[in-house]
């Protein structure tokens, strides 16, 4: 029997700004090109949806219209996923629903949502977007993506955050720190969508998700995160050396060169 992963998808057509579907995609063929499963379940508004044999949560970016349209309806949720989010389930929330997975957020027009609370944070829309290419410093390696958000997010004292801005706004343009950590269940601004540019990040959910499912304790590194390693690597050297990088790998050195240049 294939080893499968459930993957609850939160609100895939409101919450999907960006290519954030991207995020959902590469986990299942992370986990596929391993031999693994995934089972990609829609959490629909209005929609009974049962969080408890639930793997993993992905949640997407959206406008403010979208988060008011699916506040309420994941506010309803919010006891479910605090206990899954403190039982260790991995999460990635992206933008809009890490905002709402905060205690509160508030929109331009001064209207208040209240969040889930799992992170210990609030955001308020401001009148400038942050929007731009945005680097960050973490555990999961330097994790690159895209910004584009009104809303300041701000952690409370003692709220870790995911990491630090090497390059772009981060929570708030303001405090240098991006995105939110609590147990596995992770927030941040990356847009992109950012589970293919930082695999360290897509394979460190889903670690978390196999081991708590399935006792597996390591993954195996997939050939384009060495090649895409390597091309790095190979973009940094000094000019004029011939890598010896078969041509898919080549196009991943060229890849990782135009990215650098970024
Ligand atoms: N990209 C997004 O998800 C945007 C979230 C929110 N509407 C903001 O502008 O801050």
């Amino acid at each position: 029997m294939i080893k499968t992963l459930r993957v609850a998808h939160l609100y895939p057509r409101d919450l999907n700004v960006y290519g954030d579907l991207g995020n959902v995609i590469t986990l299942a063929k992370r986990l596929e090109w391993r031999g693994f499963r995934a089972e990609i379940l829609p959490v629909e508004p209005g929609h009974f949806f049962d969080f408890s044999s639930v793997d993993l949560v992905f949640g997407g970016g959206g406008q403010n219209s979208a988060q008011a349209v699916n506040a309420d309806d994941l506010l309803a949720r919010g006891d479910e996923l605090r206990k899954i989010s403190a039982d260790g389930v991995p999460m990635l929330l992206i933008c809009g629903s890490y905002q709402l997975f905060g205690r509160e957020f508030v929109d331009a027009d001064g209207r208040r949502y209240p969040g889930l609370g799992i992170f210990r944070s609030s955001t308020t829309a401001g009148r400038h977007r942050m929007i731009g290419n945005i680097v960050v410093d973490s555990p999961f390696g330097q994790l690159v993506g895209f910004e584009n958000h009104s809303g300041r997010t701000v952690l409370e004292e003692g709220q870790q955050a995911l990491g630090t801005v090497r390059q772009g706004f981060g929570n708030n343009g303001g405090t240098g720190d991006e995105g939110a950590v609590v147990g596995n269940t992770i927030g941040t601004y990356l847009h992109g969508p950012a589970l293919p540019k930082n695999p360290g990040l897509a394979d460190h959910l889903l670690l978390c998700a196999l081991h708590r499912r399935y006792g597996i304790e390591e993954l195996e590194p997939l050939d384009d995160d060495l090649a895409l390693r390597a091309a790095t690597v190979a973009a940094a050297r000094p000019q004029g050396r011939q890598t010896s990088l078969r041509p898919r790998r080549r196009r991943l050195h060229h890849l990782a060169t135009a990215l650098r240049r970024h």
